[in-house]
């Protein structure tokens, strides 16, 4: 029950479509019993050559049933639709909701293969619950307790007879397919992970896989993947036909059966013969539906395995109270980090260790320290995206963890190592910071980056692949210019670009932002000279901090031999 929690609580804010469309199934199911059983009886009848009246009163309740039927299953068919695509509609709400606060962690921990895997396929695949799981046994169960109880009326015989059918069906078959099932289900998942997985790997790495040669393996793993993954589907479908076929093949044993039953009574003069075919035709309608329980332990086990998948994403992780406190946007940011230790989910030790520093308004900050020493860590901290295990983050005096994050992105302006575009114009591209800046704004942000030969209109491919690695750092860059922020975060921002347009891009940057304060990572250490505050980092930790001048005073300083070692090595 705890597995399908997730679609049962959806299903259940949708009560009213639910009931009515049980109620039109009920009353479709029903109604197409009634009609055979009338004509049976009407057949019969009519061999007798009844008074003309009996005639018409029985076609008439023929045609007035057949009316109903159809439109019962129109209804039944209507509302059960509606309520599947609106309880469809809440989960995906609800996944969006669950995931959209936890995705920096998320992303950490499962490939983006497994994720696209399940809010796309298991959310569809929970689409079936309602319509196949939950739905058929209901409807089936109270029109075989109506048509029991009226059998009853005619024969106790036969209607033990379908009882014993409607346990057969509703329970011991699902149970033994169930347990079928169950087998198949855990490896069709597993393999439809694992061609998931290898499919965008393949496709995010197809140029490396290309240019180290390994691309045929990797296809050939995908092809195998694939291959594994019909396969199964294949064996699947056969179960699922076989079961079909029991089901149908019981069904009409059971109208045999009954037909044999009945006609034993009539010889031993028990039951009138006029309700002979009456009886047949009862056992072989009621059945009719029956099978739809065939494929329901499929449904069910999919439905659980898709709840349970998509539910496991979000309960893992440490519940985050969304945080309220709205940080004014005219006050600007001060931040302090306070003893701070960051660690990753299943790493054995912090990528930062008890780092603490302050960020004034205004004031101009650089991070430097070797390759892996926590300098992104930091700056991920600051914008929420790190796992802080111990110490305090305060922005503006209150805790980072309480402030509503979107208050706090609001005032950054970002620049990470790996920017992401959009397939688009470079217009889009811009605007995507800001979407109030017009044509104008976003000319004078590329030439502040020195993109000036790039016109608003021309395309950006997916993930900018057609843009060089300097390109891509100065149309990062040209976004900044367009938002008002009071902290700049700049990781590497010119790591890709010459030394010349570097220093002019970085005298743009110091111009727009005589105010705000500016914390950048450098792995060149040249223009540190003017910075209020460098930070140097180390195996996690801070070891240093101070202005140029008071990192370079030290004797034996860790910034002082970098410093000598690089300008070493200009010379
Ligand atoms: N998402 C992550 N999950 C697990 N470990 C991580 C993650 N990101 C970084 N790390 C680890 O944390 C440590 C610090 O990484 P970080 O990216 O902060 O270093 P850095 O100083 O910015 O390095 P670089 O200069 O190469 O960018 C490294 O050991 C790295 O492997």
């Amino acid at each position: 029950m705890k597995d399908i929690s997730l679609v049962l609580k959806m299903m259940l804010k949708e009560k009213k479509d639910i009931l009515i469309s049980v109620f039109f199934g009920f009353l479709a199911g029903i109604t197409a019993v009634s009609l055979f059983a009338a004509s049976g009886y009407l057949i019969s009848q009519a061999a007798f050559a009844p008074p003309i009246y009996t005639l018409m009163i029985l076609v008439a309740s023929v045609k007035l049933l057949g009316i109903t039927s159809a439109v019962s299953r129109y209804g039944e068919r209507y509302f059960s639709h509606r309520g599947t695509f609106t309880i469809l509609k809440n989960i995906r709400l609800k996944v969006y909701d669950q995931i959209e606060p936890l995705a920096s962690r998320i992303l950490q921990k499962y490939r983006s293969g497994d994720i696209l895997a399940r809010i796309v396929g298991d959310v569809e695949s929970l689409q079936h619950f309602f319509l196949r799981v939950f739905y058929p046994p209901v409807v089936l169960a109270t029109v075989f307790t109506a048509t029991i109880f009226f059998t009853m009326y005619l024969s106790v015989g036969v209607a033990l007879t379908i009882v014993a059918g409607m346990v057969v069906v509703l329970i011991v078959f699902p149970s033994i397919f169930y347990l079928f099932q169950k087998r198949t289900a855990v490896s069709m998942r597993e393999k439809r992970g694992a061609l998931s997985s290898t499919f965008t790997d393949y496709l995010y790495g197809f140029r490396e896989l290309t240019i180290f040669q390994q691309a045929e393996g990797k296809k050939q793993q995908l092809d195998h993947d694939m291959h594994q993954y019909e396969e199964m589907k294949a064996k699947e479908n056969r179960q699922l036909a076989i079961q079909e076929a029991v089901v149908i093949f019981f069904s009409f044993f059971i109208a045999v059966i009954v037909l044999v039953q009945a006609g034993l009574y009539v010889s031993e003069g028990n039951l009138a013969g006029t309700l002979l075919a009456m009886l047949f035709m009862i056992a072989i309608t009621v059945f009719e539906d029956t099978p739809s329980m065939a494929v329901l332990p499929a449904h069910l086990e999919e439905s659980k395995a898709s709840s349970k998948r998509l539910t496991e994403v979000w309960e893992e992780e440490p519940r985050v109270e969304a945080a309220a406190h709205e940080l004014e946007p005219d006050v600007p940011l001060h931040v302090v980090f306070k003893d701070v230790s960051i660690q990753y989910p299943n790493e054995k030790k912090p990528a930062v260790r008890l780092a603490s520093f302050q960020i004034k308004p205004g004031k101009n900050i650089a991070i430097v320290g070797p390759s892996g020493s926590g300098k992104s860590t930091l700056m991920q901290a600051m914008l929420t995206f790190a796992p802080i295990q111990s110490g305090h983050i305060l922005v503006n005096d209150k805790e980072i963890s309480k402030i509503a994050q979107e208050s706090l992105w609001r005032q950054m302006n970002v620049s990470l190592q790996h920017n992401h575009f959009f397939y688009g114009s470079i217009y889009e591209n811009l605007r995507f910071a800001n979407k109030e800046a017009g044509e104008e704004a976003c000319r004078e942000a590329l030439e502040k980056v020195q993109l000036s030969h790039f016109s608003l209109e021309d395309q950006v491919l997916e993930k900018g692949t057609n843009l060089s690695g300097g390109e891509k750092q100065r149309l990062a860059l040209a976004r900044l210019f367009l938002r008002d922020a009071s902290i700049w975060l700049l990781d590497e921002p010119t790591s890709s670009l010459d030394a010349i347009t570097e220093q002019e891009i970085m005298g743009q940057i110091e111009k727009a932002t005589k105010y705000q304060a500016v914390v950048t990572i450098r792995h060149r250490l040249t223009g540190l000279e003017n910075m209020d505050q460098i930070i140097v980092m180390n195996h996690g930790e801070i070891i240093e901090q101070g202005t140029y001048m008071e990192l370079m005073g030290k004797a034996d300083g860790y910034f002082k031999a970098m410093k000598e070692l690089e300008n070493s090595q200009l010379v």
